[in-house]
C-alpha cells in the first residue's frame, strides 16, 4: 500500500514462533533488493515457473540463491531449469536475516528462547548459542493472478527460522497449524517492506498465499507491478 497506512498496523505474533514486522524493511533496501533481485532473475538460472512432479505449473515464478530448490529437494545445480550453478547467497544478505532475525527473537520470549528452540524434522537443531546462517533464498514474483497453495518448507534439514521479506503489491499470507492444510489458520496482510519470520514450533507450520492484491504496491519501491517475497533459510546441507 503506499504512504502511510490509515492506521499504523502493529506488530503482531501471530503463533508460538511466528511473527509479522510490519514496514520492516526502508523503501531504500527494498529498492536495493528490488534491483538485485532483477540481476538474479536473469541469470546464470533464469527466473522461471516452476513445474510440479504431477506436471502441474506455479503461478509464481522462483529463482533461488545458494541452493537450488525444485520440488522436492535442493541441489547446487538448476536440473530442471538449465544445469547451471544457482548464484553465490551473497555474505549482505546473511547479514540482512540476522537483523531480521534478532528483531524477531526481541518480541518472541525471553532472548528468542522460543523462536530459537526449533529442532529440526530431520536432522541438526537450532539452537541460541548458533549464528544463524542462511544459505539459500527463494524469491518469489506473484503477477496479479497468482497464488501459493498450503505448504511445509520441509526439504531443509535445519530447524532454524525461516526470514520472508515482502516487496511490492500487498497479499494475504496464510499461516496455519503443523498437523493439516487446514484450519486453524491466521490470515495476514503482508505489505511492502513486511517482514516475518516462523521458527520455533512453528518452523514446519503450513502457510500460503491465497491473494494478492493487483495495484497496491508503492513504485518508489522501483516495483511497479506484482509482489516479490524473499525467504531466507538454513538448508542444513553440507558445503
Ligand atoms: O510468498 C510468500 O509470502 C511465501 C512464500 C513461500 O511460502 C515459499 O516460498 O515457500
Ligand atoms: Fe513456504
Amino acid at each position: 500500500m503506499s504512504g502511510e497506512a490509515l492506521f499504523p498496523r502493529e506488530r503482531a505474533v501471530v503463533a508460538p514462533g511466528a511473527v509479522h514486522v510490519p514496514g520492516w524493511l526502508p523503501v531504500g533496501r527494498q529498492r536495493e533488493l528490488v534491483e538485485a533481485c532483477r540481476g538474479w532473475a536473469r541469470g546464470p538460472v533464469p527466473i522461471r515457473h516452476t513445474v510440479l512432479p504431477g506436471g502441474g505449473v506455479m503461478s509464481v515464478r522462483t529463482v533461488c540463491l545458494g541452493w537450488h530448490w525444485q520440488p522436492y529437494r535442493y541441489s547446487r545445480t538448476a536440473d530442471d531449469v538449465n544445469g547451471a550453478r544457482v548464484a553465490e547467497f551473497p555474505d549482505w544478505l546473511v547479514e540482512l536475516g540476522r537483523a531480521a532475525l534478532a528483531v524477531a527473537c526481541e518480541m518472541d520470549g525471553p532472548n528468542g528462547a522460543v523462536m530459537t528452540a526449533g529442532a529440526a524434522e530431520d536432522g541438526a537443531e537450532f539452537g541460541a548459542g548458533r549464528r544463524y546462517t542462511p544459505d539459500t533464498a527463494l524469491i518469489n514474483f506473484y503477477d496479479g493472478a497468482a497464488r501459493m497453495g498450503m505448504h511445509r518448507d520441509k526439504e531443509e534439514r535445519s530447524g532454524a527460522p525461516v526470514v520472508s521479506l515482502s516487496i511490492g503489491d500487498t497479499c494475504v499470507f496464510r499461516f496455519g497449524n503443523t498437523e493439516t492444510r487446514g484450519r486453524p489458520y491466521t490470515d495476514v496482510e503482508l505489505a511492502s517492506g513486511d517482514l516475518f519470520v516462523f521458527g520455533g514450533s512453528s518452523r514446519f507450520a503450513y502457510h500460503g498465499v491465497p491473494k494478492v492484491y493487483p495495484g497496491t504496491a508503492d513504485p518508489a519501491t522501483g516495483m511497479s507491478s506484482g509482489r516479490l517475497n524473499i525467504t531466507l533459510r538454513e538448508t542444513g546441507l553440507p558445503g
